[in-house]
């Protein structure tokens, strides 16, 4: 077992994309963790889910050994941390378990905005931060202006910073030397009471809870006793031991290690992350700074297209928030959709993410609503509720004002693209807060209305800066707004799930556009559909989706046998994602349609 000082606890942050995961595989190999054919795989992204979209979600951890030149071996823990700006939150969990961070810049790309998040987040937290350029294979790799560059946008010192390429395998020696020599040790007491910080728990169906652990004083062996601080519930620990990447049984987790304890505890919220464990004898007195709870920012209803699946659907959230603590979810009935749930979610990616998997790992065929942010609403009898759903705003004459979330959002363009941002930024009704000029790329600060971000932003602001502008943001406050809410009649009757809250400004358009897009997506039936947009009482938009002709249909089903059957089987599957909306038969793409207007 090492001595505290032969520890060294580390995370990579980085822009996503920028090559951390292709570095922890590299180190991870480097240091003899695994096989070349186990290798192939990319070992830290474990989902398949992540592997496919090539993005790290879920913190993990793994325990290498490394024989440094100055003799010692040390004992590396290091924390993975997911890159995607939907997942912030989780970077500040990994970083709570390290004394140092690799800041992974790519030499070509230069600092982006995640990069500077990231690395003010593990400033905050008072790590030691190593800036490490990777990518230097590349032909357009420029070490020196993107140490500059480090050094000019975030502030930390960059020349002389350590350079590499993972997917050569060039340099990584260095960084490994860097970490062991710049890195301090953890600090922490043995013989004091035991206090570890969960930093991430998960579901197994085996085993039971596993929560990955860091260790702050004191120690937790197999057998003991040990207490979860905030429920004072006592458990006894049937496994600890570290991943290596595999997980590996040690016995004892020691003062300043990093790595998982089983403990029979049957429910996630038994072991919740950010809590403390301690010993049943001797506890600590007090638990150990925990985190900040992050609030679900987008909510949507999410209903099961056939109502005999409600069951199986509740069952599958169930299980899915076992592994997901950031899961939010409560029943909400709809009158179009019936039987559903309001889901809240981290942002865009991470709706996207639990509907594939409860979609895929659970085969459940799901209709989602277009997604809302959550407003302040302040009524006229001085009760302010929140409403993170549009069929659920009070009515307009108990409203006394509706406050909209704000975000402080960061850009990083380069130059020739500032032009083009601050355009969208103004069309999304931004106000600019900062501007400065850093080489060739702008910082720009924007305060933006979160609805207005949430939607599309993200893609619109890739596609006006051919990928090169990079987005971070946060939420700043509420701020009174004229917020409408914009209803949509199909053949005259009010569906709850279409409704949106907009801008007044922008009412009357998303109205229109909403109708236009609804009849492009609405398949012609045996009858007229009439589709409105209505605020208030006020129609301010109708189309029409005309009724299939007779001739049209006597075609289709006319002809020979195998026609007919590829007909039906079509209709089969074009069925899974209809819903009927009284006598209407609906697509999933038509609750979605919100999404799609206004490009
Ligand atoms: N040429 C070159 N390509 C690299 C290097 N390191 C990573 N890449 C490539 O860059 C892409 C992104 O690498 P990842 O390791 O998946 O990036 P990441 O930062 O882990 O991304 P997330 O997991 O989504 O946060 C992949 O296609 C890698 O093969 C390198 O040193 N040189």
């Amino acid at each position: 077992m090492p001595k505290l000082d032969h520890i060294r606890n580390f995370s990579i942050i980085a822009h996503i994309d920028h090559g951390k995961s292709t570095l922890s595989d590299r180190l991870i190999q480097y240091c003899g963790g695994l096989s070349d054919r186990e290798m192939q795989q990319q070992v830290l992204d474990s989902m398949d889910l992540e592997r496919e979209r090539g993005i790290t979600i879920k913190a993990q951890s793994v325990t290498l050994h490394y024989q440094a030149d100055d003799g010692n071996t040390y004992q590396l823990n290091f924390i993975d941390t997911p890159g995607h700006v939907d997942f912030t939150y989780e970077v500040s969990r990994s970083l709570a378990a390290c004394e140092g961070a690799l800041l992974v810049v790519d030499a070509g790309q230069g600092v982006e905005a995640q990069t500077v998040a990231n690395c003010y987040t593990a400033l905050e937290m008072n790590l030691e931060v190593l800036p490490v350029l990777n990518k230097i294979d590349l032909p357009q790799a420029d070490p020196d202006r993107v140490s500059e560059e480090i050094e000019d946008i975030i502030g930390i010192e960059a020349v002389g910073a350590v350079q590499c390429s993972a997917k050569t395998g060039l340099g990584i020696k260095d960084v490994l030397e860097t970490i062991v020599k710049k890195i301090p040790p953890p600090e922490g007491e043995p013989e004091a009471p035991t206090q570890a910080l969960i930093i991430d728990s998960w579901f197994d169906s085996y085993q039971g809870v596993v929560s990955l652990v860091r260790v702050k004083h004191g120690s937790i062996k197999a057998k003991d006793k040990i207490k979860v601080m905030s429920t004072g519930q006592t458990y006894e620990v049937d496994k600890v031991g570290v991943f290596s990447p595999k997980a590996t049984n040690t016995g004892e987790l020691k003062t300043g290690e990093v790595g998982f304890v089983i403990a029979g505890i049957k429910e996630i919220k038994g072991a919740p992350v950010g809590d403390t464990l301690t010993l049943a004898k001797n506890s600590a007195d007090k638990p150990l700074p925990g985190f900040k709870r992050i609030k679900p920012q987008v909510y949507a209803g999410v209903f099961p297209v056939s109502s005999d699946d409600y069951e199986d659907f509740r069952d599958a959230l169930a299980k899915l928030s076992l592994n997901d603590s950031s899961l939010f979810y409560e029943p909400e009935n709809s009158g179009a959709l019936g039987f559903g749930f309001r889901i809240g979610f981290l942002g865009m990616l991470h709706m996207e993410i639990i509907q594939e998997r409860l979609e895929r790992e659970y085969d459940l065929d799901l209709i989602t609503t277009a997604p809302t942010v959550v407003y302040e609403v302040v009524k006229k009898n001085g009760e302010v509720v929140m409403v993170d759903n549009p069929s659920a705003l009070p009515a307009v004459n108990d409203i006394d004002e509706i406050r909209e979330p704000i975000v402080e959002a960061h850009i990083l363009v380069p130059q020739e693209y500032l032009g083009n941002v601050i355009t969208l930024c103004i069309e999304k009704r931004g106000t600019q807060v900062n501007m400065s000029y850093h080489g060739r790329q702008v910082a720009v600060v924007y305060e933006l209305p979160m609805a207005e971000v949430v939607m599309d932003f993200f893609d619109r602001l890739k596609s006006t800066s051919r990928g090169y502008a990079s987005l971070d943001y946060s939420f700043k406050r509420f701020q009174t707004s004229n917020m409408q809410r914009v209803d949509i009649l199909i053949n005259g009757e009010r569906v709850d799930a279409l409704a949106i809250i907009s801008h007044i400004d922008f009412a009357q358009g998303r109205g229109r556009e909403l109708a236009e897009k609804l009849k492009e997506l609405i398949p012609r039936q045996m009858f007229d559909i009439a589709i409105q947009a209505a605020i208030g009482n006020h129609v301010i938009a109708r189309t029409t989706v005309k009724q299939l002709r007779k001739n049209v249909l006597a075609k289709c089903y006319g002809g020979d046998v195998s026609r007919k059957k590829k007909l039906l089987q079509k209709q089969k599957e074009g069925k899974k994602r209809m819903k009927q909306v009284g006598n209407v038969e609906v697509p999933q793409e038509a609750f979605l349609a919100i999404l799609k207007v206004g490009k």
